[in-house]
């Protein structure tokens, strides 16, 4: 058993794009297009402090950044190789259980537990205190800084009241807390964030119990990018999860060991192949509206299940508008060209393509994945000076728009001017707005604890 003390670590992920294979890249026959972007989750672990009261097997889990967001788990080993069982303690004062449960980050609690227990089954799991810390961007309300050179801001609300902007942010939370907290507990020669082995490890882990936590709808596009960041992604084969038996029952440890470690496990991720050329940015637009994703996909799976001739066709035609994307852009990312007027024609064609299969997508599936509102921002946005053009990212809807535009400050002030006075009188939603983000390359990233100075526990 070890007493060294445990050093406190931070990591932290970004959010996703899903640019192009919305709902293709549900199968492993089609790929997905995601860019990472450059707002972050952190989660930082350390040991905990004393405290009056805390039992000695309790890991405290805080979001300070909300109201009333604190879970408190006490953590023991089950017996029959089923792993770690964690069970919420008192919960956030005043409210009842339901209300306050978190179960991303219990789950991937149980998962990393687990998966750390059986790497190391004869040290003690000590008790920890782990805090989450989120940019701006993942939610469209206004943030108060604590301090002028502050990174994070005081949300004032309870996480159930925030208005997500659909980056992801339940993917970049489990990740970077799955690997922030085996960052804490192991050693760097059983789980290194610096190598291959270990980015995989992550990746994997991170997919089963966010998978998990989710109900195992989502392709997982937004795990891979939150690891890996910007790439081509094609997914997992769904039964690998299906077949893991659930945590605390009967042979979970092994079993999840083996399928994290073990070779079946099938995703393909091609970072090479996806670029983003110099002069190009991605800009995202907020359109102060909600889609529901789950309903969207049910529907959209149910008409390709009724329709499979008409479908295959669009999904075949979609997959290699979606290649011919990625090729063109790592063409443009490559090779030597001038400054010609056309040097983004073939882009246009290829983006104008792909938007012309997604509404016939939409259309026949009764589905408004790129609904009339959608269509007439996309082509008003288009037509500005610089924008080379844009569609709803993801599983689309009335919720936002990403564009590909020229990279310079004058495009993107113009762009924020027009969109300022941009009305379209039959859209409900009404405002439409830039959100700060642009695409990033990295994804998981270790952090220097400095970042969360005026978020100390006792903030
Ligand atoms: N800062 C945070 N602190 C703690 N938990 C969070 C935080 N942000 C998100 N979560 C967890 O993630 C959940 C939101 O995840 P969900 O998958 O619904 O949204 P998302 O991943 O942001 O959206 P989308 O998949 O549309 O991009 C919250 O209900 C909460 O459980
Ligand atoms: C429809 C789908 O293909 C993309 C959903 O993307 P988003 O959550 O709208 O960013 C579902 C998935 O891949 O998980």
């Amino acid at each position: 058993m070890s007493n060294a003390p445990l050093t406190p670590t931070a990591v932290s992920c970004p959010a996703k794009v899903l640019v192009a294979g919305g709902y293709l890249v549900l199968d492993r026959d089609h790929t997905g297009l995601v860019f990472g972007l450059n707002a972050r989750i952190h989660t930082v672990v350390e040991p905990i402090k004393t405290r009056a009261g805390v039992s000695i097997s309790e890991i405290v889990v805080t979001s300070p950044q909300f109201r009333e967001a604190i879970w408190e788990y006490g953590y023991r080993l089950q017996g029959q190789d089923g792993g770690m069982t964690v069970t919420q303690l008192s919960v956030g004062h005043e409210q009842s259980i339901s209300q306050s449960r978190n179960p991303f980050i219990e789950t991937a609690l149980t998962y990393a537990l687990t998966y750390i227990y059986i790497l190391q089954p004869n040290h003690l799991i000590k008790p920890s205190s782990i805090r989450i810390l989120a940019d701006q961007a993942y939610y469209s309300n206004p943030g108060t800084k604590r301090d002028q050179a502050s990174r994070f801001a005081d949300f004032n609300v309870r996480l159930k009241d925030a208005h997500k902007t659909g980056l992801g942010s339940s993917a970049a939370l489990v990740t970077s807390f799955t690997a922030a907290v085996l960052s804490f507990y192991l050693s760097k020669d059983l789980f290194d964030l610096k190598s291959e082995k270990g980015l995989t490890v992550l990746h994997n882990l991170a997919q089963a119990s966010h998978s998990h936590a989710q109900g195992k709808v989502g392709s997982g596009f937004d795990i891979a990018s939150a690891v890996f960041g910007s790439c081509l992604y094609k997914r997992f084969s769904p039964s690998l999860l299906s077949a893991l038996s659930q945590p605390s029952t009967p042979g979970f440890a092994s079993e999840l060991r083996s399928l994290i470690e073990g070779s079946t496990w099938d995703t393909v991720i091609e970072k090479a192949a996806i670029k983003m050329p110099k002069g190009l940015r991605l800009v995202m637009c907020d359109v102060d509206c909600g889609s529901e994703t789950p309903g969207m996909v049910k529907k959209v799976l149910a008409w390709r299940s009724s329709s499979p001739e008409e479908a295959e066709r669009i999904w075949k035609s979609l997959q290699e508008g979606n290649e011919a994307l990625a090729a063109e852009l790592t063409r443009l990312a490559t090779e030597e060209e001038g400054d010609s007027a056309a040097k983004y024609d073939k882009l246009r064609q290829i983006i104008s393509n792909n938007r012309n299969l997604i509404r016939e997508m939409g259309e026949k599936s009764g589905v408004p994945i790129e609904p009339p509102q959608q269509t007439r921002l996309l082509d008003y946005c288009s037509k500005l000076d610089g924008v080379v053009g844009g569609v709803v990212p993801g599983a689309g809807g009335f919720d936002a728009i990403v564009l590909l535009v020229e990279d310079n400050e004058r495009t993107v002030d113009a762009l924020g001017t027009s969109l300022g006075q941009y009305k379209d009188e039959e859209a409900a939603g009404g405002r439409v707005g830039i959100i700060g983000v642009r695409e990033e390359m990295v994804g998981v990233k270790e952090e220097d604890l400095n970042l969360y100075k005026e978020w100390e526990e006792s903030s």
